[in-house]
């Protein structure tokens, strides 16, 4: 059985906004990441995980329970960081992970010490005065706390500087390691290639992709820049096959192939510069979102 679980949800707001007969599931152990562009869907998606709203169509679960008809015991059991997190602005960030905590049911605060100086949070200020980057880091701490089986993260680093943002992927490659479920939805193509195993991506309400990183990875293409000694040998190379492309002594080569056979065909020319360059996951990515959906 899926650790999540969703069957054809539809959640359907009207103009064509919401989600739907969305459809996907996450094992156990693994790290999938959730993609789209701005209003794809993906916060809806989330939201109906965690029991907030119910879906009009379908069907999610979280470890065998029903994420709306059970939704005390979902929360109970997941560790949540929302897209946009609602705080009691007039207390400390210590005192409303504190209260977190007890509302939870913990008693031993020694985890949430932990991350708090993990992430460098300063806890001691009030919340109204702090950055948007010091509030997501409360967040974190209080998703991660519980050292939960399952996390459900919406856009975990946004507002993170890159250090930690680095220190976001430790902390979910860790979780990895312990075994732990993680959704997360984000924008940050960096960061999801260093953490998941496979991506849902959804456009427009509905699932348009799912694809193992170790596939995206393979099918990316790459790019070489070829210098040759003369005009005449970057032509001659040029017509020796597909995907080239002549810019004086230059040639623009892209292929999806091993560079080996690139390599040994060389070993005929005279080759001043070599450069190589490969599709970013965000290139990729872009050939989806501005795909049609299916
Ligand atoms: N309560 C609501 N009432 C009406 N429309 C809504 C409601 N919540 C979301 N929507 C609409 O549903 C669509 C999906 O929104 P959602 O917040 O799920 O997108 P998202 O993928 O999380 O985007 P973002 O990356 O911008 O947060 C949007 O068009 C949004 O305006």
């Amino acid at each position: 059985m899926s650790v999540i679980e969703i069957q054809n949800i539809t959640k359907d707001y009207g103009k064509g906004r919401g989600v739907f007969d969305v459809s996907f599931a996450v094992e156990r152990g693994e790290v999938v990441g959730f993609l789209g562009p701005n209003g794809a869907g993906k916060t809806t998606t989330i939201r109906q995980l965690m029991g907030f709203i119910r879906p009009d169509r379908g069907r999610a679960e979280v470890l065998g329970m029903d994420c709306f008809a059970q939704r005390d015991q979902v929360q109970a059991r997941l560790g949540y960081l929302p897209g946009e997190i609602a705080f009691m602005e007039d207390m400390t960030g210590t005192a409303f992970i504190r209260f977190i905590a007890q509302m939870k049911g913990m008693g031993d605060l020694a985890r949430a010490r932990q991350l708090m100086e993990f992430l460098e949070l300063d806890g001691r200020g009030r919340i109204r005065r702090m950055s948007k980057g010091m509030k997501q880091k409360i967040g974190l701490v209080i998703a991660f706390m519980q050292d939960p089986d399952v996390l459900v993260l919406d856009e975990p680093t946004s507002g993170l500087d890159p250090l930690m943002q680095g220190k976001f992927v430790q902390l979910i490659s860790r979780a990895k390691k312990a075994g732990k479920t993680v959704l997360m939805s984000s924008h940050m193509f960096e960061e999801v290639e260093q953490t998941c195993d496979r991506v849902v991506i959804i456009k427009e309400g509905r699932v348009i992709a799912a694809e193992e990183m170790q596939h995206l990875r393979q099918s990316r293409t790459k790019v070489f820049l070829i210098d040759f000694a003369t005009a005449a040998e970057a032509e001659r190379f040029c017509a020796g096959g597909a995907g080239r492309q002549l810019d004086g002594c230059r040639v623009v080569l892209r292929t999806s192939g091993r560079a080996d056979a690139l390599i040994k065909e060389l070993a005929g020319y005279t080759v001043t510069e070599l450069a190589t360059r490969t599709q970013s996951l965000e290139e990729l990515f872009m050939h989806y979102y501005g795909r049609g959906s299916k």
